[in-house]
């Protein structure tokens, strides 16, 4: 069966770095509610911003610590709403794919002395379960030409290019680590090849 997905509502965000559109997808590969917030005209425009973003929803809801997400989700907005239009993708991907049960008990493990990527295995995962169909699929249904991704992961960019996305450039949103995630953004610039300048210092 070849994915679909279906852009069902859009109805208007006015958030503190101005007004966005949500756009509410369904799809044909999982039950989640994947969602885009769009500012300004995208369509047929080349070298879009955008920014695949993946739940966290103790990061992006609770403002937790132990991770970058929550500050990335504001300044991916903010760069977006400061460029004049461009892309935030939320993908329902919580803990990178493996749901927030495993992740929460990742954390724990972590606590006990693993990293984030041996946590994972160890709870019988790979380190990152994420894939990006459903993002490049709400992209052609927005008819973007071509994207800039927000992002310091080079594996979403080498994956959204296989999955026919035109990505002419990549944007950092490398955010100041601190004593709680400190480990952690260390492990992803080392043992996942992210691009974490100021952590790899
Ligand atoms: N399994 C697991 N998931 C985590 C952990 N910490 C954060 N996450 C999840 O990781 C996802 C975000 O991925 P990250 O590796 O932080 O960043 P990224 O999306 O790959 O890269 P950027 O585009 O640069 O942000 C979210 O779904 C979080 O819930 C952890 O310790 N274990
Ligand atoms: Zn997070």
């Amino acid at each position: 069966m070849t994915a679909e997905i279906n852009n069902l509502v859009q109805t208007r965000i006015p958030t503190e770095h101005g007004e966005f559109v949500l756009h509410y997808f369904s799809n044909t590969i999982d039950d989640k509610e994947h969602v885009a917030l769009v500012f300004g005209d995208v369509a047929h425009k080349m070298e879009v911003p955008v920014r695949i973003h993946s739940e966290c929803f103790t990061g992006d809801v609770l403002g937790s610590r132990r991770c970058d997400c929550g500050d990335q989700l504001d300044k991916a907005l903010q760069l977006i709403s400061e460029h004049g239009f461009g892309v935030l993708i939320y993908l329902r991907q919580e803990g990178r794919g493996i749901g927030l049960l495993k992740k929460l008990q990742a954390y724990n493990l972590q606590d006990e002395g693993m990293d984030t990527v041996d946590a994972n295995i160890h709870l019988g995962h790979r380190p990152d379960e994420r894939e990006y169909t459903i993002a490049a699929l709400m992209l052609e249904d927005l008819q973007i030409d071509s994207i800039q991704l927000i992002t310091n992961n080079p594996n979403k960019i080498e994956q959204l290019q296989a999955l026919g996305v035109k990505v002419e450039g990549r944007i950092a949103i490398e955010i100041e680590s601190n004593c709680d995630n400190h480990a952690y953004l260390q492990t992803k610039a080392h043992k996942m090849d992210h691009f974490l300048t100021k952590t790899k210092k």
